[in-house]
This record gives C-alpha cells, structure tokens and sequence, in this order.
C-alpha cells in the first residue's frame, strides 16, 4: 500500500511477531452509522466520519488481545485535516502495542525540502541497525535515503516546500516520537508497488508511539491524535499562530 496515511497497529515496521506494520491498515473498517458528536467548540464548518476495527478471529490467533480501535477522521471547511484514533482494551488482560500514521506527503522536489522541528533530537537509525544518533543539522534536508524515528520529539513539525511555496504544519499528540522516511533511488526501484523516480515527489512524516509501546490495562482506552495543515510558506514557524489553530 503507497500513499494516504496508513494507520500502523499494534506494530509498527518489523519489531515484532506480526508482518510489517501491523494487520489495521490491510482491513475493511466499518463506518459507524451513529458516531458519537464532536464537542460542540468543534463542530462549526467541520465533516467526520468514525470508522470502526475490531479484532477477528483471525486476529486473535497472531495477536490474541482483543480490543476496539475507533478512528475518527475530520475535516475542516479550510482543509485542515485530523485524525484521532482511540484504542480500548477489551481484553482479560493488560496487553502493548506500538502505533503510526505513516502519513505521505505530495512534495515538488525531496531536493528543495526541509523539515523543522526535529533538529538537536535523538533518533533510531533505521539504517543502521536503529542505532541511537543526535540530530546535528538546523533542519533536514534530504539528499539520499533516509529511515528515522526522532525520539521525544515536539508537538509540532513542520515540512517546508519551497518550491511549491507551501508548508505542511504537523501536529500531534499521545503520539511522542516522529518517523521520517524517503527511500530514494535504490530502494525504490526494489519496491514493485512504486514507481522509480516518485522517491523525487513525496516524504513521509510520521505521527508514531514507538520508543515506549503503549500498554492498556482491562477497560483502559489509549488516544492518539493527528493534525496536518497545509499553509503558505510565507507562513512564520511560530507557536502562537499554531495555538491559534488548536495545535
Ligand atoms: O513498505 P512499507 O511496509 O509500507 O514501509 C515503508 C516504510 O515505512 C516506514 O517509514 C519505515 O520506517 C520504513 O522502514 C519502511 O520502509
């Protein structure tokens, strides 16, 4: 699967028994008909649809914790886009997972991209083993391939496209780490699904829970929440302004 934002769950990339990101984002989810209504601050100008996982039997037998994942995705009058995903364990047991919204992003050129907010960071180097490095750059830019989880990473990221002349803003929260992925040449034309040179025209920024999986007690319900925004680049990479727009 290429492109969208897939929801990785309850495993994200191989650490783990399942296959590569987990079984949600190979299933049919169903649409709940009666969603409960967003907060009434909310509302205004504002369309969602709530859609519903549960395990199956054949879930059960790889991973044997039985649980409801709600996901609702949210769209604004102005474009801005949000997903909130609520896992609850309905399980006997206390049972981890890990979690990303592996979410590709349209870019005009990788070449003429940057990414704020990660700089100074700690990350895994997904290349090299999940090494633990530091982030020594005043942003990334990107010049070969690139697989990294950005450790405790801040609310809010931003992916400049100069350009395009448009900024994608990147909020989050539950979500403490941030996956950054282009495969670049090579890899790409080892990938059957996608085309030789679309490494040029996408990156993927990832919302995630990684470092410290998630662990739900009996009856407990994990939140996880994704907001991305597409501004002009004039746009200033300040806080207030984001506040001001709920992140
Ligand atoms: O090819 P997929 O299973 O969709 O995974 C695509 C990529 O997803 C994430 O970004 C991982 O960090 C990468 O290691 C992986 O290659």
């Amino acid at each position: 699967m290429r492109g969208g934002i897939q929801i990785c769950y309850p495993q994200f990339g191989d650490c783990g028994s399942l296959d590569q990101h987990g079984f949600a984002r190979n299933k049919v989810w169903v649409i709940d008909e009666n969603p409960p209504p967003l907060a009434s601050n909310e509302s205004f100008g504002r369309s969602f649809v709530d859609l519903l996982l549960k395990s199956s039997e054949e879930d059960l037998k790889q991973w044997p914790h039985s649980f409801e994942f709600r996901l609702r995705v949210s769209l604004a009058i102005d474009g801005d886009l949000t997903l909130i995903s609520r896992v609850r364990n309905i399980n006997g047991k206390p049972f981890s997972f890990s979690f990303a919204y592996h979410t590709y992003l349209s870019v005009s050129d990788i070449s003429e991209v940057r990414v704020e907010g990660l700089e100074t960071l700690d990350y895994l180097d997904n290349l090299s083993k999940r090494e633990l490095l530091t982030e020594q750059g005043d942003a990334i830019t990107f010049e070969s391939e690139i697989d990294r989880t950005y450790l405790r990473s801040p609310k809010v990221v931003a992916v400049l496209d100069h350009e395009r002349k448009r900024t994608y803003v990147i909020g989050k929260e539950g979500l403490p780490d941030t996956v950054v992925w282009n495969p670049w040449e090579k890899k790409s034309k080892t990938m059957t699904d996608f085309g030789d040179d679309e490494y040029k025209s996408m990156l993927c920024v990832d919302g995630a829970a990684l470092e410290r999986p998630i662990t739900l007690k009996p009856g407990e319900e994990w939140t996880g929440k994704l907001m991305l925004t597409a501004v002009k680049s004039s746009f200033c990479f300040d806080q207030l302004e984001l506040q001001s727009k709920g992140f």
